[in-house]
């Protein structure tokens, strides 16, 4: 299916389940995938064929920006909630969480969630 990528969001927020990420806070990278017609858009020229990535892009840095939460997923799961809530043109949806670096004593890259959604109405 078509989709439009935004890639690599990163937003300083204060989510986690420790007490330090609260307080301290963190970068956040959030990469999203909406799938979507777009032959509208790609044979019309037309941004109203379309979803605009700038406003979404800023819908998404809104959410991360918001209440702290627990757990990455959670966070994936509210942008996932607002895109669909603002563009009924998206009917999936992936989101990727990644924490650059969590408070995890250990040699590796970056811990990440990706949750896959589909328009359920
Ligand atoms: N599956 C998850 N596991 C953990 C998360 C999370 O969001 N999803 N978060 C934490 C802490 O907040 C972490 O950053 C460090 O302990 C732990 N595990």
């Amino acid at each position: 299916m078509d989709n439009i990528k935004i890639n690599g969001i990163k937003t300083y927020a204060y989510h986690g389940a420790l007490d330090a990420e609260r307080v301290l806070g963190q970068f956040f990278i959030t990469d999203v995938t909406m799938y979507l017609d777009l032959r509208a858009a790609s044979e019309n020229d037309d941004l109203e064929g379309t979803v605009h990535y700038g406003e979404a892009y800023e819908l998404v840095e809104q959410v991360i920006k918001s209440e702290p939460v627990n757990l990455i997923e959670h966070l994936a799961e509210k942008v996932i909630r607002a895109l669909f809530d603002r563009y009924d043109k998206i009917l999936e949806m992936d989101v990727t969480i990644t924490k650059p670096s969590p408070p995890i004593d250990g040699h590796y890259e970056n811990v990440s969630i990706t949750l896959n959604r589909k328009r359920e109405n």
